[in-house]
């Protein structure tokens, strides 16, 4: 008798193996045992949570009752912010609450607190192992423990970018006439993959100069990476825990998509590497930057290929998303275009660059900046931490080893006694409060972090990518309102952000009405 069976329109075409009844055998024995085990520890993870026991006395939002956390624990996954602003308005955010969350409850502490634990050395209060656990670390490669792109970003780039940013610019310019369409009448424009191209294109010029920015591969690689990773880390969290090393490496993201990044990233990486190896050249790049900082095995060039594409993942989404998050904010007020096309027309030269030094003088753009970025970050939750040792803080609360923290910036931003009618957008808010206070001046600035601005976080983990991100943000929004005028759609009203746990995530289907403001000049 055949073993298969045969199936298709006219009976022929594909064939499926035959059913075989399931016959008692050690091996049949040993993955019964270990799927039921993994079974009951899921389901028992489930309801206890996986982290150590809660604090007494500390306001659980939805409820402490055993029952409730275990519900609340999924509705985080899509009701982060009102969750947020819940635990936050419940003391005026003055005391710790819970969270629930699937990855169990998650501590937010008052920004007060954020001092003393912003210097702590990482194996007691560990920011990576965060990014670890949310992102899979362990499969997807995001939460490397490697400091060389950080570090690099601080020592070596922010220092330098009165050298780095003018061929950033140049970029901009050709990435704006590539990616948008010509615009001769109002055209819509899907906003959201537009930018990433530009942002990716502007990045990928700093990170390796031209013939990285112009590398399609390596530009996809860039895009499609923090996409592999995310849906490969959301896979991984379906499987239970003992079973993950045997099933990750079956996901296909982490198969396949994830190691082909690494390889399109190393292809274009490593070729410019050993250029300039050969001809002794130093350039004003990351990849030089990254080279010249590089100690022992850091040295090699896969591992600075890696750095490279680690720098990628952090800053590429979220540098796409600011800009779109302002053209909307813009939209919905546009008494505010004119305004900034009149601070920035006595400031850039004849082809429409922002010279050395004018980047610090643009102080209304760098305001709305900020006020888009208060109203809609990227993550709702920053400063988050594992804390991996008892720590007694200066209130007497020790909190437990394996507690995970974190400061919702969002609800900070949204509280009324720090900013005023705090779901407006006053795009000129922080220009107001630099020019009220002097004190203000180095608080009120885009890159400013401190216990009111936390969309950077806080402290030694603080991103170090944001004064790269300042310059780039003001010549893309430069470069695009010079070029167009733009609009909503008539009734269309400001997106909101999706939720997905802390981070809000762009709507990439959004659409932007463009109009080129002059024709197109023949290059
Ligand atoms: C709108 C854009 C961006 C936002 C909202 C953002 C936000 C953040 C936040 C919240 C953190 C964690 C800080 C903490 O917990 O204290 C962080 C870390 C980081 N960011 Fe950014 N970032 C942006 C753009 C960039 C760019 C453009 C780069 C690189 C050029 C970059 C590179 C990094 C790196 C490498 C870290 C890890 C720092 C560490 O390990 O110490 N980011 N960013």
């Amino acid at each position: 008798m055949s073993s298969n069976l045969t199936v298709g329109p006219s009976g022929g075409s594909y064939t499926l193996p035959r059913f075989q009844p399931l016959t008692w055998s050690p091996q049949y024995a040993a993955a019964a045992f270990t799927l039921v085990v993994s079974l009951v520890w899921f389901s028992w993870k489930k309801w206890t949570g996986s982290r150590p026991g809660l604090l007494p006395g500390i306001h659980v939002v939805g409820g402490s009752s055993r029952h409730e956390m275990v519900k609340n624990r999924g509705r985080f996954m899509h009701h982060s912010k009102d969750m947020l602003l819940e635990g936050y308005r419940h003391s005026s955010g003055q005391d710790f609450y819970y969270v629930p969350s699937l990855e169990g409850e998650r501590l937010v502490i008052p920004t007060r607190f954020m001092e003393e634990l912003k210097s702590a050395p990482m194996h007691k209060v560990d920011f990576v192992g965060v990014v670890r656990e949310l992102m899979e670390g362990r499969y997807t490669l995001v939460g490397d423990r490697s400091r060389l792109h950080p570090d690099t970003l601080k020592s070596h780039l922010t220092p330098r970018l009165a050298l780095v940013v003018p061929a950033v610019q140049d970029e901009i310019r050709q990435a704006v006439s590539d990616v948008f369409p010509p615009c001769d009448d109002w055209t819509e424009v899907a906003i959201v993959p537009a930018m990433t191209e530009l942002v990716t294109r502007a990045t990928s010029r700093m990170l390796g100069g031209l013939s990285l920015s112009r590398n399609k591969e390596w530009i996809d690689a860039a895009v499609e990476f923090a996409h592999h990773a995310f849906y490969g880390a959301q896979k991984i969290k379906a499987i239970p825990w003992p079973v993950r090393p045997l099933l990750a490496p079956l996901i296909p993201e982490i198969r396949t998509h994830i190691p082909n990044c690494v390889r399109a990233t190393r292809r274009a990486a490593i070729p410019i590497l050993e250029q300039r190896e050969r001809d002794g050249e130093k350039t004003n790049d990351f990849l030089s930057f990254l080279k010249e900082a590089a100690k022992g095995k850091q040295r090699d060039n896969k591992y600075i290929a890696k750095s490279m594409l680690l720098t990628a993942f952090a800053s590429v989404h979220t540098s796409s998303a600011a800009p779109c998050q302002l053209i909307y904010d813009l939209c919905n007020n546009p008494q505010y275009f004119d305004l900034l096309r009149a601070e920035y027309a006595g400031l850039i030269d004849h082809d429409g660059q922002i010279p050395k030094g004018a980047f610090g003088r643009m102080t209304k753009m760098d305001s709305c900046m900020k006020e888009s970025q208060r109203l809609w970050p990227a993550t709702l939750l920053t400063f988050e931490r594992i804390i991996h040792e008892d720590r007694t803080l200066s209130n007497g609360l020790t909190v437990p080893a394996g507690t995970h923290i974190g400061v919702s910036n969002y609800a900070v931003g949204r509280d009324p006694n720090i900013f005023p009618k705090p779901d407006e957008f006053d795009g000129l808010r922080f220009e107001k409060m630099r020019n009220a206070d002097p004190s203000m001046e180095g608080k009120a600035q885009f890159v400013s972090c401190n216990q009111t601005s936390l969309t950077f976080g806080y402290g030694r983990h603080a991103c170090p990518g944001r004064f790269f991100l300042a310059d780039e943000f003001k010549a893309i929004m430069v470069r695009l309102l010079e070029t167009f005028d733009m609009k909503f759609a008539e009734g269309q009203t400001r997106p909101e952000p999706a939720q997905f746990e802390s981070q809000w995530i762009i709507d990439p289907s959004t659409k932007i009405l463009f109009k080129r403001r002059k024709p197109v000049i023949a290059q």
